[in-house]
C-alpha cells in the first residue's frame, strides 16, 4: 500500500444539521467511516460525490479539484463509483447487460477490466442471469462490479452489507478482501459494524454529530479506548500472523504474530502461510498468573496499556499490549476491581477464540 494520503474537508449546514468533518485518508486503501445513526456519514459521501454542495468544502484527487473555496465540479463530472445498501440493478437486463451499461457510461474506459473484475467478484456463472434470480449477496457483488466498471477514481460504499443476512455477509467477505488487495483507488466504506471495520479496512474515521472525533490506521484507532467503537459489543481487532506449527493429533495450528502466538483450529494452511485472525474483546479474559487448569489453550503474556469504563457500568474495556500488537479485553468491572488491574501490569491474556478471516 502506498503511503500517499488525500485530504478532505466538508463543512456547512443542511437544515438543522451541521457538518464539520476534516480528515486524511489513504490514496490506496479502504477507509471506514464509522459512527452512530444520523452523525453524517451518508451526507459526507454525498459531498464527495458532488450531490451536496456545502459552502466550506475542499477536496482534490489525482490533481483534479473537485471542490475548493471557488470551484465546484458537478456530480456528473466526478469519476465516482457508488455502492448502496441495495444494488438497484435494471430488472429487465441480464447481469452482463447491467455491467455493460455501466461501462458504456464510462465510455468504455474500463472495458479491458471486465473479465478481471467479474472474476474477482465471482460473477462468471451469473452473467446471463436476470437480477430477479440473484441472491442478495450476488446482487451486491454485481453492484460492486458495476461501480468499478464505471472507472471511478474514488469508490464510495454506503453500508453495502447491512441489508444482507449473516450467511450472505460471511459469503461476500472473501470477495471484499480480494478487492482490498487488488484495488488501487481510495475506497470510503460506511458501516455500523465494528467487525467489518476490523476485517476490511486499512484506515478508520470515527464520527459523532457531524464531526470527526478520531482517525488513523485501523488497528491503532480501534484500540483507542477513548473512542466509542472500542466499547461496542462486537469490538475486536484483526491480527496478521504466520502459521508456525501444526498439531496433527489435536487438529490445531500455531499462528505466530508480533508479540505472541495462538493455537487455532487447523484449516489446512501450511507452515509459513500467512493468516489474518479476528480477536473479539468479548473472547479475551485476563489472569494474573498463568493458569494451566483452565480449558482455554491460549494464555499469552501481555501488558495492560489502558483501562476504561464502558457505557455499561458493569463492564470495563482493557487494551493489552503483546509486542507491537494491541488487542482488547472486555471484563466485568468487578473482576477488574478484585484483580486490582492497573495500566503497566504484566498479565496473561486468555484468548478463548480467534477466527481466521483471510
Ligand atoms: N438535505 C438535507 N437537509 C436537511 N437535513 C439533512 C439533509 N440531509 C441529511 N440531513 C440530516 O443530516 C443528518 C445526518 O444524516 P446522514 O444520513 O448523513 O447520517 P448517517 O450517519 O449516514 O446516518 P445512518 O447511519 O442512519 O445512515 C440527519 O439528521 C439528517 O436528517
Amino acid at each position: 500500500m502506498s503511503d500517499a494520503m488525500l485530504e478532505a474537508r466538508f463543512a456547512g449546514r443542511l437544515g438543522a444539521f451541521s457538518l464539520d468533518a476534516a480528515f486524511d485518508f489513504p490514496q490506496n486503501g479502504v477507509t471506514a467511516l464509522f459512527g452512530p445513526s444520523g452523525c453524517g456519514k451518508t451526507t459526507l459521501l454525498r459531498c464527495f460525490a458532488g450531490l451536496e454542495h456545502l459552502s466550506g468544502g475542499a477536496f482534490s484527487i489525482d490533481g483534479e479539484v473537485w471542490q475548493d473555496g471557488r470551484r465546484f465540479r458537478p456530480a456528473h463530472r466526478r469519476a465516482v463509483g457508488y455502492v448502496f445498501q441495495h444494488a438497484n440493478l435494471f430488472p429487465h437486463l441480464t447481469v452482463r447487460d447491467n455491467l455493460r451499461f455501466a461501462m458504456k457510461r464510462a465510455k468504455g474506459e474500463n472495458a479491458g477490466r471486465f473479465d478481471e473484475l467479474t472474476s474477482l467478484l465471482g460473477l462468471g456463472d451469473l452473467l446471463e442471469r436476470m437480477p430477479g434470480r440473484l441472491s442478495g449477496g450476488e446482487r451486491q457483488r454485481v453492484g460492486i462490479a458495476r461501480a468499478l466498471l464505471s472507472a471511478p477514481r474514488l469508490l464510495l460504499m454506503d453500508e453495502p452489507m447491512s441489508a444482507l443476512d449473516l450467511q450472505a455477509r460471511q459469503d461476500i467477505f472473501p470477495y471484499l478482501e480480494n478487492l482490498r488487495h487488488t484495488l488501487s483507488i481510495p475506497v470510503l466504506y460506511v458501516t455500523h459494524a465494528p467487525e467489518e471495520v476490523a476485517r476490511f479496512t486499512d484506515h478508520l474515521v470515527v464520527m459523532r454529530e457531524g464531526k470527526v472525533i478520531g482517525a488513523g490506521p485501523t488497528a491503532e484507532t480501534l484500540a483507542r479506548l477513548d473512542l466509542p467503537i472500542a466499547h461496542e459489543r462486537q469490538a475486536g481487532i484483526a491480527v496478521d500472523a504466520t502459521i508456525a506449527d501444526i498439531d496433527l493429533k489435536w487438529h490445531l495450528a500455531l499462528a505466530k504474530f508480533d508479540g505472541g502466538a495462538l493455537w487455532i483450529g487447523d484449516t489446512g494452511k501450511a507452515v509459513g502461510e500467512r493468516v489474518r485472525l479476528m480477536i473479539h474483546a468479548r473472547d479475551v479474559s485476563i489472569a494474573l498468573v498463568e493458569n494451566p487448569k483452565v480449558s482455554i489453550v491460549n494464555r499469552v503474556p501481555a501488558i495492560i496499556r489502558q483501562i476504561r469504563r464502558s457505557e455499561d457500568p458493569s463492564v470495563q474495556i482493557i487494551a493489552l499490549e503483546m509486542g507491537n500488537t494491541v488487542i482488547m479485553a472486555r471484563v466485568t468491572a468487578r473482576s477488574a476491581y478484585l484483580l486490582d488491574l492497573k495500566p503497566g501490569m504484566n498479565v496473561f491474556a486468555q484468548i478463548k477464540s480467534a477466527a481466521i478471516i483471510d
